[in-house]
């Protein structure tokens, strides 16, 4: 394992622990972690440096990669809003498990996570996390900043805007399109497009 592989992670609570548990499989070493606090719990052991705005970021991570680990959108958008400020070192994290085509394309700081597959043609930005078990069929595009929760489906050609959430194991059907900032409840059945933000849930999925 290369010095160069170092990471550092931006939050440390459950989100994290997948996140440095995928990094870990695929041969990372964890440098320490950056949070508001001191963490109560340290179940990997990692080194403090402190608050992000509080420290001289660039001297302490120097070439070294950072990486958002929390799962709440907005918090991520500032996270990498703060790398780009300092042009620190952003990859894609992707779980050894996972199944990605060559043809579909991945931008920085997203994290696809234990067996997700992502198939042909489909484009994903930044700072988003496809959670464990999803799969993003052919030639969807998700915007940045998204959340795909655990088990999500989506069909083909699928359109989901930016920092728009997607509960557990929630399936939309193909050829769907949904707005920014939208929040669709776990399980739910999305079979139409999605225009405006807020609370959508059930199947079919409804406004709430
Ligand atoms: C690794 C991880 O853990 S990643 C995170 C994965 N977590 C998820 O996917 C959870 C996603 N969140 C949800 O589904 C939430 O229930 C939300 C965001 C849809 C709604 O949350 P809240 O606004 O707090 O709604 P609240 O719990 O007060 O429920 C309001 C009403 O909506 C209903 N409701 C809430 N969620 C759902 C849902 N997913 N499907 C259908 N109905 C729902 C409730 O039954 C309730 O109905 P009532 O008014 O008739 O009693």
């Amino acid at each position: 394992m290369s010095e160069s592989k170092s990471v550092f992670i931006f939050g440390y609570s459950g989100h994290a622990y997948v996140i440095i548990e995928t990094l870990m499989d695929a041969g990372y070493k964890i440098a320490g972690y950056f949070d508001f606090q001191k963490a109560e719990k340290n179940p990997y052991s990692l080194k403090y440096f402190g608050f992000e705005n509080n420290v001289d970021i660039q001297n302490i991570v120097q070439d070294h990669l950072v990486f958002p680990s929390v799962g709440e959108n907005t918090i991520r958008e500032k996270l990498i809003g703060f790398f780009e400020l300092y042009s620190l070192n952003q990859f894609v994290a992707i779980d050894p498990s996972a199944l990605i085509s060559k043809t579909a394309s991945i931008n920085v700081s997203t994290y696809i996570g234990k067996h997700v597959s992502v198939n042909a043609q489909s484009k994903i930005g930044k700072g988003v996390i496809i959670n464990t078990n999803c799969v993003v069929e052919h030639e969807c595009t998700i915007k940045d900043y998204v959340h795909l929760a655990p088990g999500g489906v989506l069909c083909g050609n699928v359109a989901v805007g930016r920092s728009t959430f997607i509960g557990a194991n929630s399936v939309v059907k193909q050829n769907t399109k949904i707005a920014d900032n939208v929040i669709v409840g776990a399980g739910s059945v999305v079979v139409k497009n999605i225009h405006e933000k807020g609370i959508w849930v059930g199947n079919p999925a409804k406004y709430r």
